[in-house]
């Protein structure tokens, strides 16, 4: 029995949907996300993109072959070229200088995330890292997604928040997700239904990490 992507995500539909639809989300669509709030994400995701930058980094060192190291470049550069760029410039934008990023402590959803992505890359192969990271991926350019398909996103100058939505909505963000799903579901195709548990339970736990970030930027903890 082949499996894919799609099959992974319906195993974790309550948690997949808890992640999309997150009041975190809900209020940044809506325009109504509180300022302080989107400030604290925003520093704390610009730390999370340093060590997603470094779990694509691994996923370079862990291919065997050229088609997995071009996949794993495609990711690096996605975060480094187009995220981290646009994340600096934005952070500029809402007042946070690119010398206060790099001064900052990181919060603990912060590292939970991003030290199980690594250490789940460290301790599996190449497919239970691409697994761990499929929620960042896929999960942003779905959120964007959902958001432009609900008649409650507001869009345009109206919503501060339009530019984060335009980022993720764009063609080179959503091309980067179609790609990561395609690699996905070639491997996923041809794994154990045993094996294809073990990457539920991976992916279930990043996908609850990802609650866990919404929730410590809607309430400003670290
Ligand atoms: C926490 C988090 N998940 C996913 C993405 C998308 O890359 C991001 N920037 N931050």
């Amino acid at each position: 029995m082949a499996f894919n992507f799609t099959q992974l995500q319906q195993a974790c539909q309550s948690e997949w949907d808890a992640y999309l639809q997150h009041d975190f989300v809900r209020q940044l669509g809506d325009g109504t996300l509180a300022a302080g709030a989107f400030r604290h994400y925003l520093k704390q995701d610009y730390l999370f993109l340093i060590q997603f930058a470094r779990a694509f980094a691994l996923a370079a060192y862990k291919s065997p072959t050229l088609e997995d190291l071009r996949q794993a470049k495609a990711g690096l550069e996605a975060i480094v070229d187009l995220e981290l760029g646009l994340h600096i410039q934005y952070c500029r934008e809402w007042g946070i200088s690119e010398q206060e990023l790099q001064a900052l402590p990181e919060a603990r959803a912060t590292m939970a995330y991003t030290r199980y992505v690594l250490d789940t890359g460290n301790r599996g192969d190449l497919l239970d890292l691409h697994v761990a990271l499929a929620p960042c991926l896929v999960g942003y350019g779905q959120i964007a997604q959902w958001l432009n398909s609900r008649s409650e996103t507001l869009r345009g100058e109206q919503n501060p928040y339009d530019a984060w939505i335009a980022m993720y909505e764009s063609d080179e963000f959503q091309s980067a997700t179609a790609a990561e799903i395609d690699w996905l579901n070639r491997e996923l195709a041809d794994v154990s239904p045993r094996r294809f548990e073990q990457l539920v339970r991976i992916f279930s736990d990043a996908t609850r990490l990802e609650i866990d970030f919404w929730d410590m930027g809607l309430n400003q903890r670290m």
